[in-house]
């Protein structure tokens, strides 16, 4: 098992829930950090949907070197290069595309691709990818679609995201084949824009420390 997977595994084991952040300015970036930190948020993952993505990568890891700092709508060889240049841990894709899996090259340990299918998940086991994200987790089958991947796929490991609710989460972290879950909704859009860090630091509190 590589470095990068090693570390994930590792703080996904402590804290499993991946806040999935659409940043809008760079400006957050710090006091998004530290609010995520506070809570015990150990594995964040900043898409490159906004323009700011980037440079809120490089300062979030500045502001919370202690936090696992990822890419995700990781799309293109040209996204693989800006993301690692400004310092994401690991990448994300919501699947994979014969020019994606190309300029990986070599790379593959740093990424966990989506997939929603057994064969894909098949494809990227083969392909060297040891960790999946199953996206959309909810369309995708949800609970129930993992069920049934461990039963022939024991060995595969997913991070189920998209469309999955809060009262959810308890029963995806119970299942033995998902290492964590990722969400927007952990900490909104609106409420990074908006600085509403108390209330991202508290939903990311009681993520974490279920009843
Ligand atoms: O950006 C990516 O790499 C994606 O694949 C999409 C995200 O994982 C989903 O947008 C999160 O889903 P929600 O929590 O339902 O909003």
């Amino acid at each position: 098992m590589t470095d990068a997977i090693q570390k994930l595994d590792a703080a996904a084991r402590k804290a499993p829930v991946v806040p999935v952040l659409v940043v809008d300015s760079a400006a957050s970036a710090a006091p998004l950090a530290m609010a995520l930190a506070e809570a015990g948020v150990m594995i964040a993952e900043v898409t490159l949907r906004t323009a700011d993505g980037l440079k809120v990568i490089e300062a979030m890891r500045k502001a919370a070197p202690g936090l696992i700092v990822g890419a995700g709508t990781v799309l293109t060889g040209r996204d693989v290069e800006a993301a690692l240049n400004a310092g994401a841990e690991f990448l994300v894709s919501p699947g994979m595309s014969p020019g994606l899996r190309a300029a990986l090259g070599g790379r593959e340990h740093l990424m966990i691709p989506g997939v929603a299918t057994a064969s894909e998940a098949m494809a990227r086991s083969e392909e060297g990818f040891q960790r999946l994200k199953l996206f959309p987790a909810a369309i995708a089958g949800g609970v129930p679609a993992l069920k049934a991947l461990a039963g022939p796929l024991p060995h595969l490991k997913f991070m189920p995201t998209g469309g999955i609710t809060e009262g959810e989460v308890s029963s995806y972290l119970a299942q033995p084949n998902v290492f964590a879950v990722g969400g927007s909704w952990i900490a909104g859009q609106a409420d990074i824009a908006a600085g509403n860090w108390a209330k991202i630091t508290a939903t990311a509190q009681r993520l974490l420390t279920p009843a």
